[in-house]
């Protein structure tokens, strides 16, 4: 299972949770990745966690003042992308876009979607991933894959549909292991989330609790 943890803009210590999801990821069989703010990025991959950004722009080098360069994030140590997250909605020629830049900064991608529609949508536009999160679960600490397993199921089944290649992630509200089997069990690949991690007292010990049953 692949465990994405989005930062966002939580007040946390990027560098804390970076270390505990490097340390983390040394001790189980999952892969472990944090996706800091974009200023972040460059002093939480010098600590050896697999990095991810929040967003990278449908833009090339160039007069793009305030955008994010795909090109930028790979060189500050990212190694994939979020795209179209629920927090950062894009259009459809713009998520189009974003994949594009991505993959001509070697990026891997994950692009958000908030239903099943979605996702075969998304899918169709060739990232590595895609995750579906309904949105008024994000942050709920009630988890996708107890409060609505089917859209993780038809998720799946849309993904599928369109293109076999495209791996399947969710979240919203995941916080435990039993969670993220739960997940798995669903079909899904990896988890997506946050508050669960970010926001805890003590994110090492979350993130172990998270793994544990894996
Ligand atoms: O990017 C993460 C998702 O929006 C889920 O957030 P959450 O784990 O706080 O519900």
């Amino acid at each position: 299972m692949f465990v994405l943890v989005n930062l966002k803009t939580y007040p946390c210590d990027p560098l804390e949770v970076a270390r505990a999801v490097r340390d983390v990821n040394d001790t189980t069989d999952a892969r472990l990745a944090v996706a800091p703010q974009a200023a972040h990025l460059e002093r939480v991959a010098e600590t050896g966690v697999e990095t991810w950004a929040q967003h990278v722009d449908p833009i090339d080098y160039g007069s793009n003042t305030g955008h994010t360069l795909a090109e930028t994030v790979a060189e500050s140590g990212a190694v994939g992308t979020l795209i179209n997250h629920s927090e950062q909605r894009l259009k459809l020629a713009d998520i189009d876009g974003s994949v594009r830049a991505a993959e001509r900064a070697d990026l891997e991608t994950v692009v958000c979607a908030n239903n099943p529609a979605q996702i075969g949508a998304a899918a169709a536009l060739g990232p590595d991933a895609v995750a579906v999160e309904p949105p008024e679960l994000i942050g709920t600490g009630t988890p996708v894959s107890q409060a609505d397993p089917d859209v993780v199921e038809d998720a799946v089944a849309a993904a599928a549909s369109v293109d076999d290649d495209v791996s399947v992630l969710c979240g919203a509200g995941i916080s435990t292991g039993d969670d993220v089997v739960a997940a798995g069990d669903l079909g899904s690949e990896g988890v997506l989330l946050a508050s669960g991690v970010a926001k805890a007292d003590d994110p090492e010990a979350a993130l172990e609790d998270l793994v544990e049953p894996l």
